[in-house]
């Protein structure tokens, strides 16, 4: 099996700082992977610059086995969702936030029925009633399950979670580690939490921006 994601030998400076020094590590499909290390060591970095936020000094970042160009950034932002302590819905209330990618071409013929929205709640312990709610009005790891489910109804396979689980109570973080448990998904994940930490397949130890 070929990797979904490999950095060979990738710096990224960042106003004359180096931030990431020489990253090499390989992700297959289906793995569930970890970034730990102190704060400021670089593991958001390792993620912005898989979505092209960083630009890469040294070094190469292939996704699906492609080099990764300003032009081909755009396939990784599609294939992914990026998940982050305080997701952005960019909807008023949460059934917009959920169908808001349905309006667009790309999307239009997989609009996802109600029964399917209801069993994707469901799934990550969100009631019903949370459609018809403000999204700016909910917390924040109601917000990161909401961007999860939108990822899920839009058939991502790739999830970059950047502290998750900081926001979740015991019960969803165990729906969210059950959704996970799908082969099918990949994660590459930025957590302080041992117990995530655990339930990873590969664990990525960061120090001052180099994988030790
Ligand atoms: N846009 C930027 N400009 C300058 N420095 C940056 C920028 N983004 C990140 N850095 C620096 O790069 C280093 C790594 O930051 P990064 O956010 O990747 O760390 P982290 O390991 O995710 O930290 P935390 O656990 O606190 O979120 C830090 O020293 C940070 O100050």
């Amino acid at each position: 099996m070929s990797p979904i994601i490999r950095f060979d030998r990738v710096s990224v400076t960042v106003h004359e700082k180096t931030i990431l020094s020489d990253v090499s590590f390989a992700l297959l499909p289906g793995e569930k992977a970890v970034l730990c290390g102190k704060s400021g060591s670089g593991k958001s970095s390792v993620l912005k610059t898989l979505l092209g936020l960083h630009p890469i000094k040294s070094g190469t970042v292939y996704f699906q086995q492609q080099p990764l160009t300003p032009a081909s950034v755009q396939t990784v932002r599609s294939c992914t969702a990026y998940i982050g302590q305080e997701p952005m819905l960019a909807a008023e209330s949460v059934r917009e936030a959920l169908l808001l990618p349905f309006q667009f071409k790309a999307h239009r013929d997989h609009r996802p029925t109600e029964s399917r929205l209801i069993e994707v709640l469901q799934r990550l312990q969100l009631p019903v009633s949370i459609l018809s709610r403000q999204s700016s009005r909910i917390s924040g790891g109601e917000k990161q399950r909401i961007a999860l489910a939108r990822g899920l109804l839009l058939g991502k396979k790739l999830y970059l979670l950047d502290e998750v689980t900081s926001a979740l109570d015991a019960e969803s973080k165990q729906a969210v580690f059950d959704v996970f448990s799908d082969p099918e998904l990949t994660v590459l994940s930025v957590t302080h939490d041992p117990e995530w930490v655990e339930r990873c397949t590969i664990i990525f130890e960061l120090e001052a921006g180099r994988l030790t």
